[in-house]
């Protein structure tokens, strides 16, 4: 898999505010990229540099191998863009917006019609093609932002937090076309604040705080290398846990207690053999799951959502 994305510490400040340090990360082709970060930690900034509507004041981009600074047109073509603001003609219809934008792109008549009929069918959206935009929800209106940003067929889809404030189905409907895009071949950076976001569509991940790229790599070696492991373990009537070996850290957690492990199995079979000896009666047992808050605790000391 070739690299298609290299950002190299970016810069940018408004006016007194240093919104990006130094944020550097690459993207390879045909993966979905997630770029995760708080509010406020430069995720539209970046995107906004990568799709030349704001320049940087420092740092380098090269996509498809071309540099961004020399390239822009030919570059820029080949990018869909889907800003986290809704940019739809409110009293036009779906299918009207969608000529428009399809046009603005440089796709007009039968090929132009053959790829709306398929971004409304990707959009799930096709029986509402001649229906006003302003009837349409929160959800539907994302959906159809994100087709008029495929009709120019770009090879990188940028997506700026697309399911903030959406209802459930047209969330599930984006994830849908997400995954199917990245089957097809295409390479996807996807913005968001939702961890569960990231683990559940992308394979490689950068996470960024403070306009700072603090970790990147593919999401399951995060995990691995930040991540603690532990176990939880609930049972009726159990007023504490003895220290055990290769525990490193107890405490209570809803109804029953947390040890923090690197040896999971070894440590689930000595409480089993302590509730059977004690006669303690199991109600949960279970080992838990690393999760990228985790990662973003141990790099940053705070919770992703502070
Ligand atoms: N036009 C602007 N003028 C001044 N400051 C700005 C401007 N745009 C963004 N900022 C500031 O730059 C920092 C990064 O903003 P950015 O929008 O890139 O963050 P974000 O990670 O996308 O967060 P959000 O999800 O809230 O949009 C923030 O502190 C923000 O307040």
């Amino acid at each position: 898999m070739g690299t298609i994305l290299k950002v190299d510490r970016l810069e940018k400040t408004y006016g007194e505010k240093k919104a990006l340090q130094n944020v550097s990360f690459t993207v390879s082709q045909g993966t979905c990229f997630g770029l995760l970060g708080p509010n406020g930690a430069g995720k539209s900034t970046t995107m906004k540099i990568l799709t030349g509507i704001i320049q940087a004041d420092g740092g380098n981009i090269h996509i498809f191998g071309k540099d961004i600074k020399k390239q822009s047109k030919a570059i820029l073509h080949q990018i869909g863009y889907v800003p986290q603001s809704i940019t739809l003609y409110e009293q036009l219809s779906a299918y009207d917006n969608l000529v428009f934008f399809g046009e603005m792109y440089g796709v007009y008549g039968q090929p132009l019609k053959q790829r709306i009929a398929e971004a409304l069918e990707q959009t799930g959206l096709s029986d509402r093609a001649k229906d006003a935009i302003k009837t349409f929800s929160g959800g539907m209106k994302r959906r159809i932002n994100i087709a008029a940003a495929l009709l120019h067929r770009p090879k990188l889809l940028i997506l700026d937090e697309p399911t903030v404030g959406i209802d459930p189905q047209s969330r599930n409907h984006i994830f849908q076309m997400i995954r199917s895009l990245i089957k097809e071949g295409m390479t996807i950076i996807y913005s968001t604040h939702y961890m569960e976001e990231v683990e559940a569509l992308c394979n490689d991940i950068a996470i960024i705080d403070h306009g700072n790229v603090i970790t990147q790599g593919p999401l399951n070696e995060l995990l691995e290398k930040y991540s603690q492991k532990a176990v939880y373990i609930e049972a009726e009537g159990l007023s504490g846990i003895p220290q055990l070996n290769n525990v490193t850290k107890i405490y209570e957690e809803g109804q029953g207690w947390v040890l923090e492990t690197d040896t999971i199995t070894e440590t689930m079979a000595k409480i089993l053999h302590l509730a059977s000896r004690n006669n303690w009666h199991l109600k949960r047992l279970e080992m838990i799951r690393p999760s990228l808050e985790n990662v973003f605790l141990s790099l940053t000391g705070t919770k992703l959502r502070d």
